[in-house]
């Protein structure tokens, strides 16, 4: 679903803050990506969306080279990809449901089949009885829901997600954990970028440890566990 061949990353100016990743995860996987801050997690996922664009080396998303991809393709590339990141905020002054039914509108999608679409996702995610709130009048953790919904209306088949359980408290953490592993159970290829060794821990994913630009570590669920229980 995802490979990158001897792939490097540098910002204009600046050394590389990606250095020689080669990567396979297949259809269907769920992934943490690890490591300090700076080490070029949210890079390297920006590379999967073309939000970034590499240096040097191959990607293939869904069998596509996007490393030769048109600007004009892009759009269509990123319908198969969901993004959770803290760069896209809710619009704040939109309902719950405009919020999720924004990129449908985009794409043109009849208001009937969008509306549908959009009853699907927030009963997914537990909030149908919030479609006409205002994000900022819902919690931490619903708001959170509702980026995870929004992501998901287009059906993607990769879902990226930088630090989703940044702002969270403990219980949502694991609410918003538990909706991530629901939807990678659906057959959603899943990454998950966290500083947090508990999830490592608790979940027991593949995990992909990233260190000044490097994979230092790949680790199945079971090892990746035991290590970050040894501290
Ligand atoms: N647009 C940019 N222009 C220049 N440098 C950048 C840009 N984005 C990131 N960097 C630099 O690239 C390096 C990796 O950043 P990145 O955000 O990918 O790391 P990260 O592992 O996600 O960090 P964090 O856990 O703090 O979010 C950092 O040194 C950062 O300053």
């Amino acid at each position: 679903m995802i490979q990158m061949f001897h792939v490097y990353k540098a910002y204009p100016g600046d050394p590389p803050v990606l250095s020689d990743i080669n990567l396979h995860v297949q259809k269907g996987e769920f992934v943490f990506l690890t490591g300090p801050s700076g080490a070029g997690k949210t890079t390297l996922m920006k590379l999967i969306f073309c939000g970034e664009k590499a240096t040097k080396g191959q990607i293939l998303v869904g069998g596509r080279n996007i490393a030769r991809i048109r600007e004009s393709a892009i759009p269509y590339l990123r319908r198969n990809i969901g993004v959770v990141f803290q760069d896209f905020k809710l619009l704040p002054h939109r309902t719950v449901e405009d919020n999720v039914a924004f990129a449908l509108d985009v794409l043109g999608v009849p208001r009937a089949v969008a509306r549908e679409r959009v009853q699907r996702m927030l009963k997914l995610v537990g909030l149908q009885h919030k479609a006409s709130s205002m994000p900022l009048k819902l919690s931490g953790g619903e708001q959170q829901r509702v980026v995870i919904a929004r992501a998901l209306v287009n059906d993607p088949t990769i879902l990226l997600a930088d630090e989703p359980t940044g702002n969270l408290d403990p219980a949502l953490t694991l609410e918003i954990m538990d909706l991530l592993m629901d939807v990678n159970a659906r057959g959603t290829t899943v990454m998950v970028a966290t500083h947090d060794h508990s999830l490592i821990t608790r979940y027991q994913k593949r995990t992909l440890r990233l260190e000044n630009g490097f994979i230092v570590s790949d680790e199945d669920g079971v090892k990746a566990a035991r290590r970050m229980a040894a501290g």
